[in-house]
Parts: C-alpha cells; structure tokens; sequence
C-alpha cells in the first residue's frame, strides 16, 4: 500500500491518526521538527510518498514537484493553507485536503482566554503576585462591550456564539453573510470599517489574501478607539506589526493578544514581546488534546480516501 509521510508534530503523536493509516494498510513515515519545515527539507522527505500530512510546513512547488511523480495527496491537520500552493497541486495532480471544523472550538476557547487575560491582566497580576507585590490591577469587563469580528466563517461564528452569553454585542464583517447570524439578535454585519472603529474588542478570523493581508495597519489603527484590543488567533500576515507596536505604545489601542505571528517563532527582539500589554501564545490555539484528535483522524481518513481513489471531502479551494 502506500507510504505515507508525516511532518505534523501532534499527528504524528497521535495514536488515533497513525491507526487510521496503519488499519488501511499504509506505512507511516513520520518527520518531525521543533517547528514547520522550510521548503529545502520538504522537498528531501516528501520523495518517494504517496501522501503527506503537513502542519505548517512549505508545501511549494517545488516540494510538489519533488514528490508528483508518487504524491497523490497532502492533507492538512487545519484549516489555513497559505504555505500550500494549491495552484502548483492542481496543475500536478496533488489532492490538498482540510480539516475545517475540527480546531473550531479549541481556537474559540482561546480567544476567550486571551480576550478575558488582557481584559483583567491575569499574566501580568499572576507575576506580581509572585513577586510578593499585592496590588490589584484595574480591568474592564466584557459585559456590554461591542466585539467586532472580522471573518463569520466556523471560528467566527463559534466566538459569536459564546460572545452573546457574555452579554457582549456583534459587529461583524465578512465578504460572504452568514444566513445563521443576519437575523440573530445582537449581531450586525456592517463593512470593515465601521467594525474596527466602533468595536471595544477586535477578532480576526480571515485567512491571508492580497484583501486581507496587512489589514491592521497605521490607518486602520489610527481608527480604531484608545481603548481597543485585537485578539489575532488567524495568520500573523493580517497585522503590520510595526505599525502596531507604534500604535500600542502611543495609546492609540490598549492591548493586542496574539497566537500568530508574521515570522514563526518570533524573533525574541521582536518589540511586541517587550509590551505589557500584549500578551501571546505560540500558534496554539488549536492545540488541545480535543482538537488535535479530530484532527489527526480527519487527515489521516482524506488521505486513506484519496489513496484508494475516492475523492476527499474537505479539498482546498484552488483560486480560478
Ligand atoms: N491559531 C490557530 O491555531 C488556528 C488558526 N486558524 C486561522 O483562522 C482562520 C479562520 O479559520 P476558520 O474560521 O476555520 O475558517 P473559515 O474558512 O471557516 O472562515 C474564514 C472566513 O473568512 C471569510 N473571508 C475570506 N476572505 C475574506 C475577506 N477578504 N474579508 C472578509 N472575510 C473574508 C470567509 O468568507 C469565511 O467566512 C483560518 O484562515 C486560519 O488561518 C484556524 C485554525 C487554527
Ligand atoms: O488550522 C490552522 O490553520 C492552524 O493554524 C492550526 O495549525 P496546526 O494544524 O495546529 O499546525
């Protein structure tokens, strides 16, 4: 049967998804290292497959044509594929496959996580507490604020599900409207702008396009109000992070919580990380014991699909 390589670090932890594999009757290769790995080192061990399942990793071209003349598929454990040239697979025969759903509400949870700790300064106060330094810090609530969400796709809608029980209100954009949300009380869509200027929190849930790469830039911040956070759990490519560390240290937004990172680790002279009111987790969010399950089987069953050619459920969308 087929070899099939693994360079996702949680899939190839996974017992449920390499079992998946194993039961079908293919050969699980796993390649792992401490983070994605860069094109050269794809295009050395994706040779030989017959399938892949990629975390971040550059799916190029090149590591396409690398592995074409027996790469049948490359499945995501996720949902974002920007380091995946869908167009370059098409063009070679190589089905590309999605997780969507899965990480949904892992992702979600972390939103929450992160909007509630820059809210009440929950890292910053656990350190002083530490330190012997008893000294309460002044929070907001999130009762009565305006979210504003950028993108209603699952991890959107997710979060506005849960934002209405905390008593918060909807702002939201999207260039497609969900019918599950236009007639739900307390949630608007309205255009980009309108959402960034009025919210008190902002979340992005978009993937990176020549549209929305860069969103959150000097203009929009200089929109948005003093009092603003922006929560990035999407793609670090949404945010001009020099434009925001200006904009986080002139007061012209209060805090930013972020997941993601337009450079992955980022540099640790990275001047965002020197903030006291930004706070980060390392591409995280759709790590949870949970989710990392679903997706593990979710990939390893595309690819069982696609190598005993049936078509896969979850294709990545190929631009016309
Ligand atoms: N931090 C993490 O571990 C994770 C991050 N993500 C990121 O979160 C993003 C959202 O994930 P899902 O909600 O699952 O994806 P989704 O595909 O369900 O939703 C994306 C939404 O963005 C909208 N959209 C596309 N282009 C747009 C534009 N130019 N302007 C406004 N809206 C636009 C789509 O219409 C769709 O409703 C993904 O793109 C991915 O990059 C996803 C999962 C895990
Ligand atoms: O699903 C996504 O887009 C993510 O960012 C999650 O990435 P991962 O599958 O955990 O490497």
């Amino acid at each position: 049967m087929g070899r099939v390589l693994i360079t996702a670090r949680s899939v190839a932890a996974n017992a449920e998804g390499r079992a998946t594999l194993e039961a079908a009757g293919h050969e699980v290769v796993t390649h792992v290292g401490d983070g994605p790995w860069p094109e050269d080192e794809m295009r050395k061990v994706v040779a030989g497959m017959d399938a892949a399942i990629v975390g971040l990793d550059a799916v190029s071209d090149a590591v396409l044509s690398a592995g074409a003349p027996t790469l049948k598929v490359v499945a995501r454990n996720g949902v974002g594929y920007n380091r995946v040239d869908v167009v370059a697979a098409a063009r070679l025969g190589v089905a590309i496959t999605l997780a969507p759903g899965a990480n949904t509400v892992s992702v979600c949870e972390l939103v929450f996580g992160l909007m509630l700790s820059l809210a009440r300064q929950i890292p910053a106060q656990d350190m002083e507490v530490r330190k012997g330094v008893w000294k309460r810090a002044l929070g907001c609530e999130l009762y009565g604020k305006t979210l504003g969400v950028i993108g209603t796709g699952n991890i959107g809608r997710e979060v506005i599900r849960r934002a209405r029980a905390f008593g918060m209100s909807i702002l939201a954009f999207d260039v497609v409207q969900h019918p599950e949300l236009t007639d739900r009380p307390g949630v608007v869509y309205a255009d980009r702008r309108k959402v960034l200027t009025e919210a008190d929190f902002v979340t992005l849930h978009v993937p990176v396009t020549p549209d929305t790469r860069e969103m959150v830039n000097a203009e929009t911040l200089a929109t948005m109000k003093p009092s603003a956070i922006i929560i990035n759990t999407a793609r670090g490519e949404l945010v001009n992070e020099a434009d925001l560390h200006h904009a986080l240290t002139t007061g012209q937004i209060a805090g930013y919580g972020a997941d993601t990172f337009s450079t992955e680790p980022p540099d640790v002279a990275n001047p965002l990380l020197a903030r006291p009111n930004v706070i980060v987790t390392p591409h995280a969010g759709a790590y949870t014991a949970e989710s990392v399950s679903r997706c593990s089987v979710m990939a390893a069953e595309e690819v069982v699909r696609v190598l005993s050619g049936r078509p896969p459920r979850c294709p990545a969308p190929v631009p016309a």
